[in-house]
């Protein structure tokens, strides 16, 4: 899909674009990205941002000696995010909003909502949606990480056709183009196997966070929803107006033909399982055709602590992850159904209760 069909885009914009000289933010960068974003709404395209750069933005302000500890990184994300937020504003004649998330937030379905909800009305009212990470509030229980993964759990949450994550390379080479001058660029990438995450390192800038790892990450869980992702270079306005031309400036990773439906896909790859059911290894129900067949006489073990409604992994006891499923269960009901001896008791309480997972809220794993 190119610049003719989109409807709605994520644009990520990589650290080193935000403040590339590690002085505060510098809108060096940001105007054509920004004149991209105006060119793209005067054509109809919605669009939403996905900043990073607050701790980039914000170090200057900070005395640096040696490692910078956990706190001194919040108060620099804390200070770099206003400033972050007022130099894009500064670059638009139209309002901006600032939505900041961490994962506690998207792996809530409620909350999630309410975030997709928040991101839709400001699209309606022409207003700008600038999202980042919440570092402030982040533990490491809670938080996604890096802006990569970010986008893509985004971009499903807007329902968007397209993300293009701007970087500071021209896109993913065979090997890191920093450390091996004969690096190949890949145009295309049809199928995101282990030979593709191989070919990926971190980050080698001062600024990046996750290096095209994190990105490739974020393109599997995009084109699994169907969104066309792109890694392109920011530095240059080369790449807008290619995109622009409808043609492919850097790496174009292909969409899956058959999308996972939205909240198959939010509990694949934004929710985190609160728990596990662990079922026989001789277990071989197929549970997408009939989910009900899974009853508590096959549960070996109820690991964790959740509640009716929460995402729960499904695994046999040798470890093979089956599925990913909401839970018509909580973990105490489950286990004490699971434990009885009497199990024509537990059958009865079960064909009372109903089935543990229905059939449409059950996400197959591949291993
Ligand atoms: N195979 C690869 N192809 C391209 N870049 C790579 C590769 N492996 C590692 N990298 C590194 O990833 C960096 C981009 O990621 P990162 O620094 O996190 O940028 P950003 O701030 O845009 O997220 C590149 O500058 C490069 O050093
Ligand atoms: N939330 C962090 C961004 C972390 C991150 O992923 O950075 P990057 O690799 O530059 O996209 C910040 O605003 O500094």
């Amino acid at each position: 899909m190119s610049v003719a069909n989109w409807k709605r885009i994520v644009i990520k914009v990589g650290s080193a674009l935000i403040a590339p000289n590690q002085n505060g933010c510098s809108s060096h960068y940001l105007l054509g990205i920004a004149q991209f974003i105006v060119k793209c709404r005067t054509m109809g395209i919605e669009v939403v941002l996905v900043s990073s750069g607050s701790v980039a933005a914000g170090s200057h302000l900070f005395e640096q000696e040696g490692e910078i500890n956990m706190a001194t990184k919040k108060a620099m994300a804390a200070a770099g995010q206003s400033e972050m937020m007022a130099t894009w504003d500064r670059l638009f004649d139209f309002p901006t909003a600032q939505i900041l998330v961490t994962h506690g937030d998207l792996r809530d379905r409620e909350r999630y909502v309410s975030i997709k909800e928040t991101i839709f009305s400001l699209l309606d009212n022409g207003i700008l949606p600038i999202l980042n990470e919440n570092d402030t509030v982040t533990t490491d229980k809670l938080k996604v990480g890096d802006n990569d993964n970010l986008s893509a759990m985004i971009s499903t949450a807007a329902d968007a056709d397209t993300l293009i994550i701007c970087s500071d390379v021209d896109g993913l080479y065979d090997s890191n183009p920093h450390e091996n001058p004969e690096a190949k660029l890949l145009s295309v990438v049809n199928d995101i196997n282990p030979q593709i995450y191989a070919m990926a390192g971190g980050a080698t800038s001062a600024v990046g966070t996750g290096g095209m790892k994190t990105k490739i990450q974020a393109a599997e869980k995009a084109v699994a929803h169907g969104i066309d992702t792109y890694i392109i270079n920011g530095f240059t306005e080369q790449s807008f107006n290619s995109l622009m031309s409808g043609n492919n400036p850097g790496t174009h990773f292909s969409p899956d033909k058959q999308p996972m439906q939205e909240h198959l896909h939010w509990m694949t790859h934004t929710s985190t399982a609160q728990g596990e059911v662990v079922v026989d290894n001789a277990f071989t129900a197929e549970l997408d055709d009939d989910s009900e067949q899974l009853t508590s006489e096959e549960i070996v073990a109820v690991n964790g602590d959740f509640a009716v409604g929460d995402t729960i992994l499904v695994r046999k006891d040798d470890g093979t992850k089956l599925a990913k499923a909401k839970s018509n269960y909580s973990s105490c009901l489950l286990s004490f159904i699971a434990d009885q001896d009497d199990k024509a008791f537990a059958s009865k309480l079960q064909n009372t209760t109903g089935p543990i997972i229905s059939d449409n809220n059950i996400a197959l794993l591949e291993e």
